[in-house]
């Protein structure tokens, strides 16, 4: 069976695209993803994404991480999906219903409000979300020698966010998997080391999780942007500036008490289009 995929980007965080709008595909299993997903047996991709319908929205989308796991939001994606089908267009995820609408800077997402429960990131037990009493050691040669106090927030999905005092000295691919896999994060964590640079300006690197460091990512650049507004260190408008370009997130005030929607607007682009035989990956 012959498949259609779109392959695109926000901000070189990339994806393969299957749209099953008009009819269905076969089930779409982690390792069928995985094998996709491979940069060097598959087409290759960040995450993969699968356009289905909805009974709640315009349409369905699930995400998929390359190492295969379904997850509730990918703020990339969700800019990509906006562009592909066009118009203002409501999504159902996993992590709750989301608006993308066309922007004069590309695409802008309401990504609804973040959490911050403990038990709403989740966390194992009970902790102060806007200053975890944790840390990990990182190799001497790095500028901090401790990776510690993150701020957690969930934007439907969860991440933890580390400010220092220079995001590029981080040894991220060495620390990245270890906090990630933590057991004070049932359901594994993304992780943010971030520098404010200005009271609208954040540096930004992320090891995702299920896929390690990416050029970019939507979430985080949210989950971030929140974290230092709740710690006083921006204004309620800020550029996040990550290795692949820069977005722009802005939280709305809260609402009797409640947390205001975050809109996160930037780029999205098709890289090409192809086909693939489904029978050599399932
Ligand atoms: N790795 C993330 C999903 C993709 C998020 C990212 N690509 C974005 O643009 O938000 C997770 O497991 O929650």
């Amino acid at each position: 069976m012959r498949i259609a995929f779109t392959k695109m980007h926000g901000l070189g965080n990339d994806f393969v695209v299957l749209d099953a709008r008009a009819q269905p595909l076969p089930p779409l299993t982690g390792d069928v993803v995985a094998a996709l997903a491979d940069r060097h047996t598959g087409i290759g991709c960040d995450q993969l994404v699968l356009i289905e319908p909805s009974e709640v929205a315009d349409w369905r989308m699930r995400i998929f991480n390359s190492d295969g796991s379904e997850v509730e939001a990918c703020g990339n994606a969700t800019r990509a999906v906006g562009l592909l089908i066009g118009g203002e267009v409501t999504l159902e995820t996993l992590g709750g219903t989301i608006v993308a609408r066309p922007d004069e800077n590309g695409v802008a997402v309401d990504m609804g409000v973040p959490r911050f429960g403990w038990d709403q990131i989740p966390l194992a037990y009970g902790m102060d979300t806007l200053d975890l009493p944790v840390g990990w050691p990182l190799d001497s040669a790095a500028c901090e020698a401790v990776l510690e106090h993150p701020v957690a927030v969930n934007v439907g999905n969860p991440h933890a966010v580390f400010f220092v005092n220079d995001a590029y000295a981080v040894p991220l691919a060495e620390i990245g998997p270890v906090i990630e896999n933590d057991q004070i994060f049932p359901e594994r964590v993304n992780v943010n080391v971030a520098t404010v640079t200005a009271r609208d300006a954040i540096t930004l690197r992320v090891w995702e999780r299920g896929a390690g460091i990416t050029q970019a990512c939507g979430t985080g650049a949210c989950a971030t942007a929140v974290a230092a507004m709740r710690r006083g260190l921006v204004d309620r408008e800020v550029t996040v500036t990550l290795p692949g370009g820069a977005l722009t997130i802005v939280w709305e005030p809260d609402v009797d008490g409640a947390p205001g929607h975050i809109t996160m607007t930037g780029p999205a682009s098709v890289s090409f289009t192809g086909s693939f035989d489904w029978g050599d990956y399932a």
